[in-house]
């Protein structure tokens, strides 16, 4: 194994965003290593989703920075950051008139120039991406008349076709079934590329992200592996929540158990306070 320090992907400092006057976020600070999966994690309104769109220029911060390999992502042009950037959103445009294959292959846009024809080497990158998501028996079928869980899936495809430097997702296993929740983290883990994703699930966060920003009224709470930010007093703190974490029987990281009727303000660091019985 290397011991060379992994190379930097993604630089954020100072990160802020108000609107009308208001602080959405404030202070953000992280950066992000190559082949890294980190994810968003915290409340309803903590700004997951306004973090990830500065990252993805789709809103401009107040304050701060955001580097790409050293570079601002503010002077990428749009195709150079097309090129590097690939993100996921729940909310996508309709594709009435599309199949699978094609609304994958608009993922070979940012490296076309215009007119220019698709090669048989842009098909197998295609056909490729369609296996990797497992789509191969859908790949003629109409994108609007897939399920939730295979348009997400086909979406990721477009995303892997683009092959960008930093894959960005919001919340990409909301209204997934448990099964294609697991899958498609897993999925994202074997691309072998750079993720940011904002998740709700904390013990799929746990088990399937390298790293963990908790994030709490737009600024940031704790950064690290998941064993060091999901702990039970930040946990109950943060969500209001009274829970039980131990390690996960397969992986070892946190697998959190919450506990109903218990006030979090009761609970101590040695664990539920009065009105505990022992089983
Ligand atoms: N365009 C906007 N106009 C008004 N308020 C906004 C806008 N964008 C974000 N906000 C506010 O900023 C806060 C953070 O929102 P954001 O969507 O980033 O949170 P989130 O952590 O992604 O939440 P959730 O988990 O509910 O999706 C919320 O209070 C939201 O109402």
């Amino acid at each position: 194994m290397s011991n060379q320090p992994s190379e930097t992907v993604l630089t954020v400092s100072g990160l802020g965003w108000k609107l009308q006057g208001q602080p959405i976020l404030s202070d953000v600070e992280f950066s992000l290593a190559k082949g890294q999966m980190l994810g968003v994690i915290g409340p309803n309104g903590a700004g997951k989703s306004s973090l990830l769109r500065c990252l993805y220029r789709f809103i401009k911060p107040t304050s701060g920075e955001i580097h790409l390999f050293g570079q601002p992502i503010s002077v990428l042009s749009a195709k150079a950051f097309a090129k590097q950037i690939a993100v996921v959103l729940q909310d996508t445009p309709h594709h009435f008139e599309m199949t699978t294959t094609q609304l994958v292959s608009l993922g070979l846009t940012p490296h076309k120039s215009a007119f220019e024809f698709t090669s048989a080497e842009d098909r197998d990158v295609v056909a490729q991406a369609l296996v990797k998501v497992g789509l191969v028996d859908k790949a003629n079928q109409a994108y609007e008349s897939l399920s939730g869980g295979e348009k997400q899936r086909a979406l990721i495809a477009r995303a892997i076709v683009q092959r960008p430097q930093l894959l960005i997702l919001d919340e990409p296993t909301n209204h997934l079934d448990i099964r294609y929740q697991i899958q498609t983290l897993e999925l994202l883990h074997t691309l072998n590329i750079t993720v940011i994703t904002s998740i709700h699930d904390l013990n799929l966060a746990s088990a399937l992200c390298d790293e963990l920003l908790l994030l709490d009224k737009g600024r940031c709470l704790a950064k690290g592996s998941p064993k060091a930010v999901l702990t039970e007093q930040r946990i109950a703190e943060v969500f209001d929540v009274c829970c039980e974490v131990r390690p996960h029987p397969q992986h070892g990281n946190p697998l959190i158990s919450y506990f109903y009727g218990y006030d979090p303000r009761s609970i101590t660091h040695q664990g539920i306070a009065d009105g505990a019985t022992d089983a």
